[in-house]
């Protein structure tokens, strides 16, 4: 196991990679994440043997939006199994934006896969739960088991900042009824949907997520099997085929790490063998994805030698 990154090094590649946080824009399209600022930036490493190394302003919590597709996929496919859920989402990457409706006009009239909104939103749907409240609940208690950490909530204020203006994702939503891919109330869909992408964090408790995926879903501290095996390795191809939208391709070939991001501007990777890795830059290139952290990443995975290719 690679594990002589220390600190100083840390810190200073966050430094050499901090210009680029002037690079692209944060995003603003959900009001309440237009007040982030570019220049919180962070970085954690969890090794498999639970030693961590982080640097940057790690204290500053972010909230999960995309990168929760990963984990409400992982708690879908535990309550309904494999089957169900992918006879309703699809496994195939897409060139795509995430919020593209497109594809959803063709027939059949299935999301392409969870990673993009439209199916996961149809993954939240499925989620067990009588509430939308019944079901960020059970979320909530997924990501304290999946963190040790039972202090995590979401962001009040994120999540009804994107209930008010997703009318984008109540159009997929409608589209999905229509079609019977989801069932029940779209208004509370969307409910659970935001709430979910405004679970808040920090990069240490991040990275520890992704040393859990890297770790066959047990807890690295505990030993503790929070997912079933079979289950993290679906969502960690997932991460590497469609975990950075319709960039991913390029992504595989410069980095080769499975990762997931989120418009807040975070970055969950986990690597086999190594960990989880953990970057939050507010500012995203054009894509929806963090510039600082895709620089970070490309630099870590090449001085390491970390691609998984
Ligand atoms: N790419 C993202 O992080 C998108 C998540 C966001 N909550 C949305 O649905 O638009």
């Amino acid at each position: 196991m690679i594990k002589d990154i220390s600190e100083q090094v840390l810190n200073e590649w966050l430094e050499n990679v901090r210009p680029y946080a002037y690079d692209g824009q944060v995003a603003d399209y959900i009001p309440a994440l237009g007040r982030q600022n570019p220049e919180d930036l962070a970085v954690a490493l969890h090794y498999l043997d639970g030693d961590t190394v982080e640097a940057g302003r790690t204290e500053v919590r972010f909230t999960l939006q995309s990168i929760s597709k990963v984990i409400s996929l992982a708690l879908a496919l535990m309550d309904n199994g494999e089957e169900y859920v992918f006879d309703r989402v699809g496994m195939e990457p897409t060139g795509d934006p995430f919020h593209s409706i497109y594809r959803l006009e063709q027939i059949p009239s299935k999301p392409l896969n969870p990673m993009i909104n439209a199916g996961a939103l149809a993954v939240t749907n499925m989620i067990h739960g009588a509430t939308p409240d019944e079901k960020v609940g059970r979320l909530l208690s997924f990501v304290h088991d999946l963190t040790d950490d039972h202090s995590i909530g979401y962001n009040e204020e994120v999540a009804s900042s994107e209930f008010e203006t997703a009318f984008l994702n109540r159009s997929l939503l409608f589209y999905m009824k229509q079609h019977q891919i989801v069932t029940g109330s779209v208004e509370e869909t969307l409910d659970a949907y935001t709430k979910q992408c405004a679970i808040e964090v920090n990069v240490c408790q991040l990275a520890r997520i992704g040393a859990l995926l890297a770790n066959e879903g047990r807890d690295i501290a505990s030993g503790r099997r929070i997912i079933p095996k079979h289950l993290a390795r679906i969502c960690k191809t997932f991460m590497v085929t469609c975990g950075m939208y319709d960039a991913s391709g390029s992504f595989a070939i410069k980095v080769g790490i499975p990762a997931k991001s989120g418009v807040s501007g975070s970055v969950l990777a986990s690597l086999n063998d190594f960990g989880g890795i953990a970057v939050y830059g507010p500012s995203l290139d054009e894509k929806g994805n963090s510039v600082v952290g895709l620089k970070l990443l490309e630099t870590l995975s090449n001085r390491y030698d970390l691609s998984i290719f």
